[in-house]
């Protein structure tokens, strides 16, 4: 067995994010287009072993470790193994903002599930390991299954993609979103026509829309900042709920120099949008 490995656990966009319709339990139908970014955060998972525990090197800071979607997919698929385990002490270097719609709580959960699919050599396939996924929020799924994808339902229905792989400024506005909150405003768009998948693949990027963001701009003046100041270079949009904001550039150079003369007090980084996610990546050149 392997005693350790060092992961990538990489941010998502949502390119675009329409919401088309709400179900009966609630819930938002969402046809989003997600893409990976070559930024995120890592994940050391060393197994120990003597003892049986699945534990935290470190807890993060506001999060209580049984509510931490690392621990709980550890457990999720310990429970689906179904045979005693060797313990795992797990190692986070957090370099996403929490809550931004990033998804770095989704990609932790899903980095946990491959990855320790692989390092106690459970051979669980992608649809086991997605369904579980699913299991501890809607955009696990499309980080267990490494490719950039149009998403349907709430999130979970998933057709790869393959949108262009620019390069993005991303931004962090200083405000904390809500996500139930963002999602149960009553001056919120839920009807947007639903899009067949060629054009979502193949349309004008410089049209994609988030329709969270009229909502979100609204209660949150930073957002609203932000997006004005980055949309003077280019289509600048909101990932999920936000808070983050991102702008599109064709090349490294030409997002380096935006980021450099970006406003004092706001913080981010710029990244490669990837339809192949590092994760999978990773894994690839260890097997
Ligand atoms: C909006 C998206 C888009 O990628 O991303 P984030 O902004 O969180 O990254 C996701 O669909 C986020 O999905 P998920 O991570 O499961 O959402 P949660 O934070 O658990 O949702 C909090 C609450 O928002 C509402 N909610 C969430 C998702 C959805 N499709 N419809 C909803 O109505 C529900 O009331 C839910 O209880
Ligand atoms: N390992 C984790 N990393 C980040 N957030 C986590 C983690 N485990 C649980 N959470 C909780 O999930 C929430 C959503 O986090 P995150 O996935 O980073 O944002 P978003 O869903 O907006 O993209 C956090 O505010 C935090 O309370």
């Amino acid at each position: 067995m392997h005693p350790s490995i060092t992961l990538p656990s990489p941010a998502k966009l949502n390119l675009f994010l329409h919401i088309v319709g709400k179900r009966p339990d609630g819930y938002h139908e969402l046809q989003t287009l997600f893409q990976f970014l070559d930024y995120g955060d890592e994940l050391t998972f060393t197994l120990t072993p003597d003892s049986p525990d699945i534990r935290l090197a470190q807890p993060i800071p506001g999060v209580a470790d049984e509510d931490n979607l690392i621990i709980r997919a550890a457990r999720a698929l310990a429970a689906r193994a179904g045979k005693p385990l060797p313990g795992v002490t797990i190692s986070i270097d957090k370099r996403l903002p929490m809550g931004g719609g990033l998804g770095g709580g989704s990609s932790n959960a899903a980095t946990t599930l491959v990855g320790l699919n692989w390092l106690w050599q459970l051979n669980l396939g992608e649809d086991e390991l997605a369904e579980i996924g699913l299991g501890l929020g809607a955009d696990v799924p499309v980080f267990v299954r490494g490719r950039a994808a149009f998403a349907e339902g709430v999130g979970e229905k998933l057709t790869p993609a393959e949108p262009p792989e620019d390069w993005f400024v991303v931004l962090k506005p200083d405000c904390d979103i809500n996500t139930g909150k963002i999602f149960s405003h009553e001056g919120l768009t839920r009807d947007t026509p639903k899009i067949t998948i060629r054009p979502a693949f193949e349309g004008d990027a410089s049209r994609y829309r988030n329709d969270c963001e009229d909502v979100v701009q609204k209660l949150y003046p930073e957002v609203r900042q932000g997006l004005e100041w980055l949309s003077q270079f280019g289509p600048a949009r909101l990932t999920g709920t936000g808070a983050c904001i991102f702008g599109r550039f064709p090349t490294e150079s030409a997002a380096r120099i935006i980021w450099e003369s970006k406003p004092s007090g706001i913080t981010g980084f710029v990244a490669k949008g990837v339809n192949y996610s590092p994760l999978h990546q990773k894994l690839t050149e260890l097997t």
